[in-house]
C-alpha cells in the first residue's frame, strides 16, 4: 500500500525528529537522496550541466546544496534565485563553484534542472517572479522537482497549468497528496521517495492499493466455499434502450468470481444476457449485494420497465450493499439517502455524473448546500475533473455513501468527516470507452457480495478492472467486454505474485 500524508502532518514529524538531531541533519539526508538522483539522472542522460531553481524556503535550500554537491563532483552548476537565499545553502554553493544568478537565461543549457522554488510550505500558484524561470527551462532538460512540483498545490487539490511539470519529483520520507491525487498527480512523473528517517504519528491522508496488496484483499474461495457462501450478485442493469451494459455487468461479475449472478432486466437485454451468460440466473431472489443502474433506464415507463425498477427500487429499499451506477444514479433523492443511512452503498459516477447529481441533490436533500464548491450554480463536468477529490467528498457527504469517481485516476472516498482518499491510476487510457463503466459495476458488485467495504472494495476493483484493461491487450486498443473477460487473468496474475514472492 502507498501512503500520503499531509503536509501538516509531515511539519509536525519533522519538529519531532529534528528536536532529536544535530541542527541541519534532517535537510543534510534530503540533499545527499537529492543529489544522488539528480547523479544518477545526469548520468543517464550523459548530461554536463545541472541548475537549480531555488526559492526562499528550505526547498529551495535543498535544491541549492544538491547543486553544490554536483559542483563538487565535477558537473557544471548553476543556480537561478531571487532575493531570498537561506545563508548556508548559498555559502555551500559559492565554495563549489555554483554560478549563482538571477537571469534565468543562464538555464539554456542545462540537461537537468532541480525546481525548488517551492516545497511543502507553498501556497498553491507559481510566484510571479518565478513564471519566467519556468519559461526558461529549456524542452530537452529532464526536470526534478524537489518534494513537489512549484505552483501545484501540496495537498492535491487543483492543478496549475503554469506550474512546474515534473519528469520526476523526489520527495522525502513519505508522499503527500500531490503525488498521489488527481488532478496534480500529473505534474509530478515519476516519484522517487528518499528516506529521512522520519516516523507518521498522525493516520494518512491519501492511500493507493498497490499490485502485491491485492492477494490480502481478493476474496479468494476456500475448500469450504459454496456459490452462496462465496456471494451472490443481484444486477439490475440494462434496458431496451442499452442493452449490452446488462452483458457486460453480469459477464464482468460472473468472471471476478462471484458464487452466482442474478439478473433482472426487460426482455431484449434478458435474452441477450442469456446468451452471452450462461451462468447467470434470472429474475429476482436473495443476494447479498446489489448492482443497479448500468443501461437501466429510470424514465421508461412500459410494463417491463416498470417491473425491473420496481426490482430496483426494492434492492435499494433492502439492507443489502448496494453499487449504484449509471442510470441508477438518478434515482438518488433525499428519501433514498434516509433510507440507505448506515447502509453499504457505493456509488460509481463520472465527472459528469457527479456534476449532474451534486446539482440535482442540492434542490432535494435539507440542508445541503456546502457541496456547492463554486458558489456559482450547478456544478458543471469540468469543476468536477478540475478538483475531483473536493467533488467526490461533498457528494459522499451529501448522500451518506462512499463514492467511487472514475476517471484517468479513478478516487473513492467514504462518507465519514476526515476519512482517508482511496486513489487508483491503474488503468491505460485505452480504457475509457463505452461500456468500460459497466464491467467495473460488475467488478464491484462481487467484491460487496464477498464481504469487503465499499471503499477498499473501489480501489481493489478500480486497480483489477484497470490491471485487465492493461493485460488485455499491452500498448493497444480494448473493447470493454474484452476487459471483462481478462479479470481471470488479471486475478490469477496478481494472486501469482504473492505465491511467488512467498515461494
Ligand atoms: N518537512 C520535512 O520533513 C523536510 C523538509 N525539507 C524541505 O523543506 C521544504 C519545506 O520548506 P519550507 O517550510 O521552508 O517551505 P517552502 O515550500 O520551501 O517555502 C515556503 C516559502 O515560500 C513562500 N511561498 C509559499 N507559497 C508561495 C507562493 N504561492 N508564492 C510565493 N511565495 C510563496 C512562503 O512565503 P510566506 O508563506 O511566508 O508568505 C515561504 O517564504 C520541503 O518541501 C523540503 O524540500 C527537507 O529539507 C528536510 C525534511
Ligand atoms: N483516461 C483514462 N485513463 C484510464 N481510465 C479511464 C480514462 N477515462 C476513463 N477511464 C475509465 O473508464 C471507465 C469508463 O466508465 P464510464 O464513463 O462509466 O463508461 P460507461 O458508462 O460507458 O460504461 C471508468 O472505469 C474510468 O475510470
Amino acid at each position: 500500500m502507498i501512503r500520503a500524508w499531509s503536509t501538516d502532518a509531515v511539519y509536525d514529524a519533522e519538529a519531532a525528529l529534528m528536536a532529536t538531531l544535530p541542527d541541519g541533519e534532517l535537510m543534510a539526508r534530503a540533499v545527499e537522496g537529492l543529489a544522488l538522483v539528480a547523479a544518477a539522472r545526469l548520468q543517464e542522460c550523459d548530461g554536463a550541466a545541472v541548475a537549480a531553481l531555488v526559492g526562499p524556503g528550505n526547498n529551495g535550500a535543498d535544491a541549492l546544496y544538491a547543486v553544490a554537491r554536483l559542483a563538487e563532483a565535477g558537473w557544471n552548476a548553476v543556480a537561478v534565485h531571487d532575493e531570498v537565499v537561506h545563508d548556508g545553502a548559498r555559502a555551500a554553493a559559492e565554495a563549489a563553484g555554483v554560478l549563482l544568478t538571477t537571469d534565468p537565461a543562464a538555464l539554456a543549457e542545462a540537461d537537468v534542472v532541480l525546481d525548488g522554488i517551492l516545497g511543502i510550505g507553498a501556497r498553491p500558484g507559481l510566484p510571479p517572479w518565478a513564471a519566467a524561470w519556468v519559461a526558461a527551462v529549456p524542452d530537452t532538460a529532464y526536470v526534478i522537482a524537489v518534494d513537489l512540483p512549484s505552483g501545484q498545490d501540496p495537498m492535491g487539490g487543483a492543478l496549475d497549468p503554469d506550474g512546474v511539470f515534473a519528469d520526476e519529483t523526489v520527495t522525502f520520507s513519505v508522499p503527500k497528496p500531490v503525488h498521489l491525487l488527481p488532478p496534480t498527480e500529473q505534474a509530478c512523473g515519476i516519484l522517487t521517495v528518499v528516506d529521512i528517517g522520519l516516523d507518521l504519528a498522525a493516520d494518512p491522508v491519501v492511500l493507493r492499493l498497490d499490485h502485491d496488496d491485492v492477494a490480502a484483499l481478493w476474496p479468494v474461495p476456500t475448500p469450504a466455499d459454496d456459490k452462496y457462501s462465496r456471494g451472490v450478485v443481484g444486477v439490475v442493469a440494462g434496458g431496451e434502450a442499452y442493452t449490452g451494459a446488462a452483458v457486460l455487468a453480469v459477464t464482468a461479475a460472473v468472471e471476478s468470481g462471484a458464487g452466482m449472478v442474478r439478473y433482472v432486466g426487460t426482455p431484449t437485454p434478458t435474452a441477450l444476457v442469456r446468451a452471452a451468460v450462461p451462468e447467470a440466473v434470472h429474475g429476482p431472489g436473495r443476494v447479498q449485494a446489489w448492482v443497479v443502474g448500468p443501461g437501466l433506464d429510470v424514465e421508461a415507463t412500459d410494463d417491463d420497465a416498470a417491473a425491473q425498477l420496481e426490482v430496483a427500487r426494492a434492492a435499494l429499499a433492502g439492507g443489502e450493499p448496494v453499487v449504484l451506477d449509471a442510470g441508477g444514479l438518478d434515482l438518488v433523492d433525499a428519501d433514498l439517502v434516509r433510507s440507505r443511512a448506515g447502509r453499504a452503498t457505493l456509488l460509481t459516477p463520472h465527472a459528469g455524473e457527479c456534476a449532474r447529481l451534486l446539482s440535482r441533490l442540492s434542490a432535494v436533500v435539507p440542508g445541503v448546500t456546502y457541496w456547492s464548491i463554486s458558489g456559482q450554480g450547478d456544478v458543471t463536468r469540468a469543476q468536477v475533473e478540475a478538483s475531483p477529490v473536493a467533488h467526490a467528498k461533498a457528494l459522499a457527504a451529501a448522500t451518506g455513501a462512499t463514492v467511487l469517481l472514475k476517471g484517468p485516476t479513478t478516487v473513492v472516498v467514504g462518507p465519514a468527516e476526515g476519512a482517508p482518499v482511496w486513489s487508483q491510476a491503474d488503468a491505460p487510457a485505452w480504457l475509457g470507452s463505452a461500456g468500460a463503466g459497466d464491467v467495473l459495476a460488475g467488478v464491484l458488485g462481487t467484491l460487496l457480495a464477498a464481504g469487503l467495504p465499499p471503499d477498499s472494495a473501489g480501489a481493489l476493483g478500480a486497480l483489477v478492472h484497470g490491471v485487465a484493461a492493461d493485460r488485455a491487450n499491452p500498448g493497444g486498443p480494448v473493447r470493454a467486454l474484452r476487459v471483462a473477460n481478462g479479470i481471470p487473468d488479471a486475478v490469477a496474475h496478481l494472486l501469482g505474485r504473492a505465491a511467488t514472492r512467498s515461494s
